[in-house]
């Protein structure tokens, strides 16, 4: 926007996401490779990936004014990771480029059976410290919504968390990828609390393979702490618990044809972030049953972010 600096707006940010940001390297190939081998492969592309930067830019789609914290390599992939922040209008006053790490990676070789292997390296996202946090304060505090994952160090989403509750701003927690060991207070800083079934799983240690087992996993991680627990269920669409109202809730989505689900918890969340920063007084019921419908389109077309519907895209009465 011509005019209209990153600073102006970081005054008027609705969602803040401290999280990672991630570039997918993805070559196709007929097979994987076999260890010591090469092959050639029939397709590469890049994408633009990572839990906290995939959920912002939903956010942002939909019309949520929104900021991202977070640190990429002093780099081609950081440079090109801040342009499409810009691209999607999202604030990228906090974003920092480091010299001291390559921005996060993600090498992934997908085969024609759609089989992958992948490997990870998480790079600037794990210098994200303390004192970026410290320079983003002010906005967050000023924000409605918080939104963090663990892509990041766990103390530094822990320590937004805390800043977010202290200034009365909501705030949601994506435990993913999940930890065993997560720290209890993470339940305790969590207005929602949303993971999907595999992450249940590791926090709860019970079994997660249907909508009962869902509610009751749901149900052992309200005990821990937070004011609401959704639980997402693919193609089930998700199941929502509240301190206020702990019965279990189904909240079923519209069957669609899926063509590629990656990133459609990335969709999901930041969908509920636009929902509870643009309507307050919305029932969680109703937010996780219009995320529902705005991840089912994200899984109707290939890619990550490439994949996830602008507010045009969607039906008006979903906005
Ligand atoms: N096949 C599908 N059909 C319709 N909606 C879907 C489908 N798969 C996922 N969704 C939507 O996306 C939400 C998140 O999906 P899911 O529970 O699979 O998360 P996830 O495992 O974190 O996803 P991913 O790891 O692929 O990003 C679901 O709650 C649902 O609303």
């Amino acid at each position: 926007m011509d005019g209209y600096s990153d600073q102006d707006m970081a005054e008027e940010v609705d969602v803040v996401v401290v999280g990672s940001c991630m570039t997918d390297l993805v070559s196709q190939t007929p097979r994987l490779p076999k260890a010591g081998e090469t092959i050639h492969g029939h397709n590469f592309f890049i994408g633009f990936g990572g839990k906290g930067a995939n959920q912002c830019v939903q956010a942002a789609r939909l019309g949520a004014k929104t900021a991202m914290v977070c640190k990429v390599g002093k780099d081609f992939f950081g440079s090109n990771y801040i342009q499409n922040f810009k691209d999607n209008a999202v604030c990228t006053a906090f974003v920092t480029q480091t010299a001291e790490a390559m921005t996060g990676a993600a090498s992934i070789i997908v085969n024609d059976a759609g089989e992958n292997a992948i490997v990870i390296v998480a790079g600037a996202n794990m210098l994200l410290g303390e004192e970026e946090l410290e320079q983003a304060r002010s906005s967050l505090a000023k924000a409605k919504v918080l939104l963090c994952q663990l892509e990041i160090s766990s103390h530094i989403s822990l320590q937004a968390l805390r800043i977010a509750r202290q200034s009365n701003v909501k705030t949601i927690f994506n435990p993913a990828p999940a930890i065993p060991d997560l720290h209890t207070d993470f339940y305790r800083e969590s207005d929602i609390f949303c993971c999907n079934e595999s992450e249940a799983e590791l926090l709860t240690g019970t079994r997660v393979a249907s909508v009962d087992d869902a509610g009751h996993a749901g149900l052992e991680l309200l005990k821990r702490g937070c004011a609401a627990v959704i639980i997402t269920l693919g193609p089930q669409g998700c199941v929502v618990l509240q301190a206020s109202n702990p019965n279990p809730k189904h909240i079923p989505t519209t069957k669609v044809t899926p063509v590629d689900t990656t990133g459609a918890g990335d969709s999901f969340m930041g969908a509920l972030a636009f929902y509870m920063a643009h309507y307050p007084s919305m029932s969680l019921e109703e937010m996780s049953r219009r995320a529902n419908l705005v991840a089912s389109v994200s899984v109707q077309s290939v890619g990550t972010q490439t994949s996830y519907p602008f507010k045009k895209d969607l039906a008006a009465e979903l906005l």
